[in-house]
């Protein structure tokens, strides 16, 4: 496809959508704006845009594509001033945010009858923020909600995967409460309990340092998701609050239940409470991205000697394999350790695995 695509909000989603958009329609023209300038510099300075845009009207006003990327409460102030300039005639405008209730209100409130609005969410990300971190296989196998309004077409809809579908993700159409309702579940609340185990550890390390030092493992697995970046998690947590707070009246149910268990020393109630738990996680689909993405892991016997992991890692360099994380998970001296390497795409693990066991390591898919 050709044509004006705006991208407002230079973000991590933001710029690895331009990517997507720009490895599948070369022909398209990639605006950026973000109220920060040096991420509009970041992101001209690595061909995330192909022109950098002064103002917010200005790009807004040549797009045939919006897509706002901001933190969600700052997309609905962009929605009040989309209301009162004069867009292009068949333009689509989409959102990245991760509450979709707020925004398709204002979106039906606001504009006119003629602009097609249609929500969408990519559901895939990480904790980190910023146009540095963009990726073009940000997305890839992850589900993509889009929540159209009733009045949308559904040749504006196909447009618009049109337009994503090199993010090669799964479109899903849902409706606006649902989707607060399941993100609500999946995503939005456990990311409020990550921050509170953080926080509950933290109040005990000011007791015991030793807290701080062993807080690893399943603590940092648990807790990845508390270093995202908290402005943005501020708007999320606001915008849904009303499904959130009835997930802590029942979550305080599932702590209440489990406490009465322990202090009756009941052993079939604690057994069944991890069994319950550990019978539906297992029954997870483990090859779809979900809405707190897994990362494709390799886990491999390293030797503890000096250079053992560089020597790892220069070969699937060599190979262009790109590793998003690389965590050491048991070494101890003269003994083997597990090093566990995390790809964005299982054909990336697959590509890793079978170059590690041509080269004499021992791998596995699971720890
Ligand atoms: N981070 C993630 O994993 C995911 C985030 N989302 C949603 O996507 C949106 C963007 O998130 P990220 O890219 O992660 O955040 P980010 O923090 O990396 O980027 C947001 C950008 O928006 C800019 N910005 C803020 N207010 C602005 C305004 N009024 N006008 C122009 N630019 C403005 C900021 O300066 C920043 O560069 C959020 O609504 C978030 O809920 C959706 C899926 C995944
Ligand atoms: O860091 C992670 O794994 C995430 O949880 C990413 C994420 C953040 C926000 C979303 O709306 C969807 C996915």
């Amino acid at each position: 496809m050709s044509g004006n695509v705006f991208i407002v909000g230079l973000g991590l989603i933001g710029g690895s959508l331009a990517l997507t958009i720009k490895n599948q329609h070369p022909h398209a023209k990639i605006y950026g704006y973000d109220v920060k300038q040096s991420e509009i510099e970041t992101a001209s300075a690595l061909n995330i845009i192909d022109e950098k845009v002064t103002s917010f009207h200005e790009g807004a006003e040549l797009a045939d594509l919006i897509i706002l990327s901001t933190p969600v409460l700052e997309m609905e102030k962009l929605m009040k001033q989309l209301s009162s300039l004069t867009l292009k005639e068949n333009v689509i405008i989409t959102d990245t945010g991760s509450t979709k209730g707020g925004i398709m209100q204002l979106a039906s409130k606001l504009l006119q009858k003629e602009v097609t609005f249609i929500g969408g969410h990519p559901m895939a990300g990480s904790h980190k923020a910023g146009v540095e971190s963009a990726k073009v296989h940000l997305f890839e196998n992850a589900f993509y909600v889009l929540t159209p309004q009733l009045s949308t077409s559904s040749e504006k809809v196909e447009e618009l995967k049109d337009w994503l579908s090199g993010a090669n993700s799964h479109f899903l159409v849902l409706d606006t409460e649902e989707h607060d309702y399941i993100t609500g579940v999946v995503s939005h609340f456990p990311h409020v309990i990550a921050a509170g185990l953080v926080n509950l550890a933290k109040k005990n390390a000011d007791k015991n340092p030793l807290i701080s030092l062993l807080a690893a493992g399943g603590f940092r697995d648990v807790t990845r998701i508390a270093s995202s970046n908290p402005n943005m998690w501020k708007d999320i947590v606001k915008q849904n609050r009303l499904n959130l707070l009835d997930l802590i009246e029942d979550w305080m149910m599932e702590m209440r239940n489990i406490q009465n268990v322990l202090a009756e020393e009941d052993e079939h109630a604690i057994i069944r409470f991890f069994e319950e738990a550990k019978e539906f996680r297992d029954s997870l689909p483990v090859h779809s991205k979900g809405a707190i993405p897994s990362y494709y892991d390799l886990y491999v016997d390293v030797k503890d000697v000096p250079g053992a992991i560089a020597g790892i890692t220069s070969l699937l360099a060599k190979q262009s394999i790109s590793i998003t994380n690389l965590h050491i998970l048991e070494s101890r001296e003269g003994l083997l350790g597990v090093l566990r390497i995390s790809f964005q795409k299982d054909e990336d693990r697959s590509k890793a695995q079978v170059l590690l066991n041509h080269n004499n390591f021992k791998t596995y898919e699971a720890a």
